[in-house]
């Protein structure tokens, strides 16, 4: 069976796209399997930049096939920031506590209508060979005032969803990827994987 690996030090992420690839017949590893692998450096200008040198980057390290994925969180009332700078929102080193205090430290003021914001996913899977393939998602939602719920990641508890009465930190693994950027990247993701395989 080919394996793949699941190219990501965010354990939330391994969880959905593990979760994702499970009914695929492909052997899912991730980084853990592996020791010694330098963290990508991720200056690209874009999410598709970085998930494909992420991509490649990890397939030259393992020797295998590599499914990475950049993402972030777009706030159209900071002009589209945190974007691809996301994960370094609150400083290089932040932790998602930080950056979730730093944007609503960044929203004092600012009403719930104008709090609309998305979150984007690109997906790259490299193969051993230089192939690669892409796929993305984006899913739109409003920037809460406190944090809600346990699941999730990131930003999840501050995304709220209107038309489901819930942030993305409500939703449980399977629910987040049936509705959110990371699960409809999956999606296509998925689809592209199954038909490499034949
Ligand atoms: O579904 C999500 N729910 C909440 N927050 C999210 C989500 N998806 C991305 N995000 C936020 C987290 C992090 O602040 C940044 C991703 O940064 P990004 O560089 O792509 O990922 P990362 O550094 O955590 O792991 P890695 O680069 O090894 O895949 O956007
Ligand atoms: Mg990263």
């Amino acid at each position: 069976m080919k394996e793949v690996v699941v190219a990501t030090t965010n354990k939330g992420k391994v969880a959905e796209i593990a979760l994702a690839l499970a009914n695929l017949p492909v052997k899912v590893l991730d980084l853990s399997d592996f020791s010694d692998i330098p963290e990508a450096v991720e200056d690209g200008d874009s999410f598709m930049a970085n998930a494909q040198l992420k991509a490649k980057h990890y397939a030259h390290h393992t020797g295998k096939a590599c499914l990475a994925d950049d993402s972030g969180l777009e706030v159209d009332a900071l002009g589209g920031a945190p974007g691809i700078y996301s994960a370094r929102f609150a400083g290089e080193d932040a932790n998602d506590a930080a950056n979730n205090q730093k944007l609503l430290a960044e929203l004092i003021g600012v009403v719930p209508e104008k709090r609309t914001a998305r979150f984007r996913c690109v997906l790259a899977l490299a193969d051993i060979d230089g192939t690669i393939m892409t796929a993305d998602g984006v899913r739109e939602g409003i920037i809460g005032q406190d944090l809600r719920g346990l699941g999730g990641f990131g930003y999840d508890p501050l995304f709220y969803m209107p038309e489901m009465e819930k942030t993305m930190a409500e939703c449980s693994k399977s629910e987040k990827n049936d509705i959110s950027h990371r699960g409809q990247a999956l999606k296509i993701m998925t689809k592209i994987l199954g038909e490499y395989l034949k």
